[in-house]
């Protein structure tokens, strides 16, 4: 388990994290999404003990990472670029991964880069953004660290690759004995993947979720009226869109008198739609906490 407590980070004078409470669980995905500058890859890399925190404190199963840098071992940063590798060879790559770390399985790494037709030799600048990107994963998925944090890794991919690398990490989680920090800018792609949401604004945690019961919580209704949303039922519920006399809706799932005066109140049309978290966040916290 990682507990980050109070996590201050200045830097050049801008507080870039103000204060960050998060527990992340063994065995989890956790989503971190953002907006360009909120304090995301600042936040990675001081859990990862690459930079250390103004103030607070980063514990690994009750080990502070800052006083004992063999917990580094099992916290993992993963950039989103291979720039620092780029004039190695794959032969050089393990050699290095081998000697920093202890757990470091080449055979498993050989393994990963047959199973996605890799090339196993030569320099890596060679690659595509998309190889580089898996290679990365790969790389880092070989340590057997017991947490990966993942910085955007599937910014800037073609749609077959992405859904490849997040189905890739999937079964890594799985399957094997390792739980990952992933952020994002894209709130629907980490919807799928993640059991634990943490929104990251302006350096802060604006909310800390949990997918499935957030999930629980409320149903998502396509409601059309012959003139409009009785006002009666307005101050109920919240209106995601509304088109003439369509009205998408979100109602709290155990809100049972409002569901029976919506379904009393003769509507044209009455549909439950599958719910997304993109539709949560738009309707409770005003559409702003998520990024894109
Ligand atoms: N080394 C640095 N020097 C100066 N400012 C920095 C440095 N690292 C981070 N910052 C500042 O801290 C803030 C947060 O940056 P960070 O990269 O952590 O955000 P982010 O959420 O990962 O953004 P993005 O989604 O664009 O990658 C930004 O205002 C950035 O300019």
């Amino acid at each position: 388990m990682i507990v980050v407590e109070n996590l201050v980070k200045t830097i050049r004078r801008q507080k870039v994290l103000k204060g960050i409470d998060i527990t992340v669980q063994q065995g989890s995905i956790t989503g971190i999404v953002g907006r360009n500058g909120a304090g995301k890859t600042t936040l990675l890399r001081t859990i990862a003990g690459i930079i250390n925190p103004t103030k607070g404190n980063v514990t690994f199963d009750g080990k502070s990472v800052y006083a004992f840098p063999e917990v580094k071992q099992n916290i993992v940063f993963v950039p989103d670029t291979t720039d620092a590798l780029k004039q190695y060879s794959i032969k050089e790559i393990v050699s290095l991964y081998g000697l920093i770390y202890s757990n470091f399985d080449s055979e498993y790494f050989y393994s990963l880069l047959r199973r996605f037709s890799m090339k196993e030799t030569g320099k890596i600048r060679y690659f595509s953004k998309g190889q580089k990107a898996l290679f990365s994963l790969i790389l880092a998925f070989s340590t057997n660290a017991k947490f990966l944090l993942l910085d955007e890794p599937t910014d800037g991919l073609d749609v077959i690759i992405k859904k490849e690398i997040l189905r890739f990490i999937a079964g890594e989680v799985a399957e094997r004995d390792v739980s990952v920090v992933i952020s994002s800018h894209r709130l629907d792609e980490l919807e799928a993947l993640a059991d634990h949401i943490i929104v990251l604004k302006d350096g802060i945690v604006d909310s800390h979720l949990d997918m499935e019961s957030l999930k629980q919580k409320y149903r998502k209704l396509q409601v059309a009226y012959e003139n409009h949303l009785p006002d009666g039922l307005k101050k109920h519920l919240d209106i995601l869109h509304n088109s003439g006399r369509v009205y998408i809706i979100l109602v709290p799932s155990d809100d049972e008198e409002t569901i029976d005066l919506l379904q009393k109140s003769n509507p044209l049309l009455y549909e439950e739609l599958p719910l997304s978290l993109e539709d949560i966040f738009v309707a409770k916290l005003g559409g702003d906490s998520y990024a894109s």
